[in-house]
């Protein structure tokens, strides 16, 4: 099927000598490019959301690698600050160690250049492939909710859960999109709308607080999100949020689908109790938009990812294949004990 209609924003571009990132505190205000010209501005972007997304952040780290390469700095050196960047995301990791295996075999900065440039090749190729998997999953004239951003912003293209809702769109399987707002970043509100009003995809925003109350009016049949990192078990962590939609939704009998790349499993962390939750500065959570909101002298604890328990969780969908009603035995058929 052709999605091309559905997938021009490319927000993570390789230009040589440096990487050209739209930087993401911006959108959709403002559409502003900022360029990456070494490893520790690659790894300040990512720490910084101006790149962000799962994949997106291990793509870039990748190039940081290549810039590093070139310019001669010491790789081991590149690899550790990139790697510290962000904890959650297990894709930053599996891109690095890509990288590094790599080097270790004697690679050159041009033969790390091609590795970077397949990294960031098969993430479009999984996403597109992903998107036929899981739409097939969705029955025609349904309803879907997503949260966060999981699109072309957040990859290398397409997207994962919203490269589901996209190819459901596509085939006319889905009538009814919804996106949370995802407080307190707004990647939702900000970044999911922006892609979809882009592809001229009807949607509806919600406040994060409305998703229940949706989900009990009947409208949607499926909840979609993305992945930061699905453990052995397929204990799956995601944005803050994602865990009390799965609770809701198994409350109402609505469907929960996870949609993520291969290079998002990590079958060295045996449950999600093992998954670091990235903790962020307070302050993004007291104010919204760079305003302040909250009174001064206020405290906030500001966790960005939680864990949804595989239990919760009707179907995982990668490009190696669906896993519905996942634990570890079935983890194991696609990814290896
Ligand atoms: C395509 S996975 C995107 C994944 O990353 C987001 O987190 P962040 O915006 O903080 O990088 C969120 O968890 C999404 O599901």
């Amino acid at each position: 099927m052709d999605y091309d209609r559905y997938d021009r924003v490319r927000a993570v571009q390789w230009r040589g000598d440096h990487l050209h990132l739209l930087d993401q505190r911006l959108l959709p205000q403002e559409e502003r490019w900022i360029a990456c010209r070494d490893a520790a501005e690659v790894t300040q972007a990512i720490r910084d959301l101006a790149v962000r997304g799962a994949p997106a952040i291990g793509i870039a780290a990748a190039w940081g690698v290549v810039l590093a390469a070139q310019q001669g700095r010491v790789l081991d050196e590149a690899l550790a600050m990139l790697r510290a960047a962000r904890p959650t995301a297990v894709n930053l990791m599996w891109a690095l160690d890509r990288m590094k295996a790599r080097i270790a075999a004697g690679a050159d900065a041009q033969m790390l250049e091609r590795e970077a440039q397949a990294i960031q090749d098969e993430d479009l190729a999984a996403n597109r492939r992903m998107g036929g998997l899981g739409a097939a999953l969705i029955a025609p004239g349904s309803g879907v909710l997503t949260h966060c951003n999981t699109g072309s912003l957040a990859t290398a293209g397409f997207g994962t859960a919203l490269g589901v809702i996209r190819a459901g769109v596509a085939q006319g399987r889905i009538e009814r999109v919804y996106a949370g707002e995802t407080r307190p970043w707004q990647q939702g509100a900000r970044l999911t709308m922006y892609e979809l009003v882009r592809d001229g995809i009807p949607a509806k925003l919600i406040a994060d607080s409305a998703a229940a109350h949706l989900m009990k009016s009947g409208a949607v049949q499926w909840v979609i999100v993305g992945a930061d990192r699905i453990a052995a078990n397929g204990d799956t962590a995601n944005k803050i949020g994602t865990y009390q939609l799965a609770i809701a939704a198994k409350h109402h009998g609505v469907k929960f689908m996870v949609a993520a790349p291969s290079s998002t499993v990590d079958m060295a962390t045996a449950s999600g109790a093992a998954i670091e939750i990235e903790l962020r500065d307070p302050t993004e959570l007291l104010g919204i938009g760079g305003r302040r909101v909250v009174v001064e002298g206020a405290e906030a604890w500001n966790p960005v990812f939680d864990v949804t328990p595989a239990n919760l969780i009707d179907a995982i969908v990668t490009e190696r294949g669906v896993i519905e009603r996942p634990d570890a035995a079935a983890m194991s058929v696609l990814f290896g004990a």
